[in-house]
């Protein structure tokens, strides 16, 4: 049986993330994303599920840098999760917690997605962040104390016994995170889905006028759809960046080798992260309108 690593404990969004992208397999908490694809690298577990972008916060920089600087895998799949954020409090003190909550913990992009709601309902709370929604869940669940809360996935109130003190309390409605699955080797995985993605890194020539350009080009002029470019800092000085581009093709025998190897001629480094099926799934739990 695959074992597969993710952003735990049990009850965070990754958590969910791995249920709807594997029917089976052994999932594997780490508890932070540097240990999940470590592990993955390592062979400690075969699959690695790690966040990848949100639609409110934007990418998870974290990810997209540990892949590109530290351990490149191969990407074998995205899952595209609904995100609803719930505010949770121990059952003791479910119903008081507007007057007695002063402090809300949770992962940096979960206390971002709730900032309105945290402004006008809680607004002398203090906010912590920790290393994922559930293991803030966990940690007020140890606590038990009447002035903390979490946000999380409900899942996470399941798991640590906690309650939905107020339920989809994320700024806007329409609130998804992508996440990728990688595999050592890059094995693929069936996914029920018609979409494919194709990721390429690719670094510039350095101080080249219109370079940006040149690349675009070689993807529109073969009517290759972009669904993301996303630039990041090659932490070689100031002005340097790498661009991963995903593009809405698999990878095949014509169109993307062609870019590359045109991209190659114009002076750019050009790495295929992975060509994989993308998969998005639909709540699990309706929202109560927001
Ligand atoms: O803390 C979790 O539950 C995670 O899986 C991490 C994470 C993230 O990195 O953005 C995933 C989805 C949500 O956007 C909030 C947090």
């Amino acid at each position: 049986m695959s074992k597969i690593g993710y952003l735990g404990p049990k009850g965070t969004f990754s958590s969910e993330a791995v249920s709807l992208a594997f029917t089976a397999g052994e999932p594997v908490p780490y508890s932070t994303i540097p240990a999940c694809i470590e592990a993955v690298s390592s062979g400690e577990v075969d699959y690695g599920v790690v966040p990848l972008e949100n639609t409110l916060e934007g990418s998870v920089n974290l990810t997209i840098d540990y892949l590109i600087h530290e351990k490149t895998l191969p990407i074998v799949g995205e899952v595209i999760v609904p995100i609803q954020q719930h505010l949770l409090v121990h059952a003791d003190f479910a119903t008081d917690w507007r007057s007695t909550v002063t402090k809300v913990i949770s992962h940096p992009h979960a206390l971002a997605q709730c900032y309105q709601f945290l402004r006008n309902e809680l607004p002398n709370a203090e906010m912590e962040t920790m290393s994922s929604t559930a293991a803030a869940a966990q940690y007020i669940a140890e606590k038990k104390d009447p002035s903390l809360a979490a946000i999380a996935h409900h899942n996470a109130a399941k798991e640590f016994s906690l309650v939905l003190a107020k339920e989809n309390i994320h700024d806007f409605a329409n609130n998804h995170t992508r996440f990728l699955i990688l595999h050592r080797q890059g094995k693929s995985i069936k996914m029920d889905t018609e979409r494919f993605k194709t990721t390429f890194h690719i670094a510039l020539p350095q101080d080249k006028p219109g370079s940006l350009h040149q690349v675009l080009s070689a993807f529109s002029w073969r009517q290759l759809n972009l669904s993301k470019i996303e630039s990041r800092p090659m932490k070689t000085g100031l002005g340097r960046y790498f661009f991963i581009i995903d593009i809405d093709h698999p990878l095949d025998e014509v169109l993307l080798p062609g870019a590359q190897a045109e991209l190659e001629a114009l002076g750019c480094q050009v790495r295929i992260l992975g060509s994989y099926p993308s998969f998005e799934a639909i709540a699990t739990k309706t929202t109560s309108g927001i």
